[in-house]
């Protein structure tokens, strides 16, 4: 049912069910991070992990979209994906990418601009081997971001796989692994009251140590 024009420029939330000072901030952006995302997992948020990969495409447009998060720590955060997909070849053109965690129950934002690299390939094995057979073998079937006739033509291909790969352990393909976003830039944002937002970024100096800065909301 489509919302009237009114009912959709009607449509707010009043935030401030938090406050996010400066004595709040860990000296690190990836410490504060982690203090964020823990509080994400303790009420239970819907794949608190998700998180948006922006990128610079090939034809010069900003593009974006949603990856899992699997590993972070104060060097960055890591996500999985085709080393051939679209969003691959323009972190090969520019390792230049954005990821933003939007937690909204919490009235919350992260935004990491960082260098993105791929993981080496046994950390990707490593996290490999803990995903569930169907998905490692759909990592096979996958020829993630190119057309595809048919939906059958992948279940023919799955199927394929699963026969070929009836025994023993999935091999990791050569064509899979993972990415880990260095940061550079780090930003968080909490809600508040009449719009009066708190915003606090971390800026890397060339020392490798941060500055950290509150921004107008
Ligand atoms: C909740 C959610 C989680 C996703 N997680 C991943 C992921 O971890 N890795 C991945 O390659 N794609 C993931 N996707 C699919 C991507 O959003 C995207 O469609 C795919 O990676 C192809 O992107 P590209 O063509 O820009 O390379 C996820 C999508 C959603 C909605």
């Amino acid at each position: 049912m489509a919302l009237e024009k009114k009912d959709l420029a009607m449509m707010r939330e009043e935030y401030g069910s938090r406050e996010l000072h400066r004595s709040d901030l860990s000296p690190l952006p990836m410490a504060q991070f982690a203090e964020w995302f823990n509080e994400a997992r303790e009420v239970e948020l819907d794949e608190p992990n998700a998180m948006s990969v922006s990128t610079i495409g090939l034809n010069g447009f900003p593009t974006a979209r949603t990856v899992l998060t699997k590993f972070f720590d104060e060097n960055g955060l890591v996500f999985y994906t085709n080393y051939e997909s679209a969003k691959a070849k323009e972190i090969e053109a520019n390792p230049r990418v954005c990821c933003l965690f939007t937690w909204l129950p919490m009235e919350r934002q992260v935004r990491i601009e960082g260098i993105a690299e791929k993981v080496s390939t046994a950390e990707s094995l490593k996290y490999f081997a803990t995903r569930p057979r169907h998905s490692q073998i759909g990592a096979w079937v996958s020829e993630q971001s190119k057309v595809v006739s048919s939906r059958s033509l992948l279940l023919a291909k799955f199927s394929e796989m699963k026969r070929k790969f009836s025994e023993g352990e999935v091999p990791l393909p050569d064509f899979w692994g993972g990415y880990r976003v260095r940061p550079t830039k780090v930003e968080f944002w909490q809600g508040g009251q009449g719009r009066l937002h708190d915003r606090f970024v971390y800026d890397q100096l060339e020392d490798q140590s941060w500055e950290i800065k509150r921004l107008a909301p």
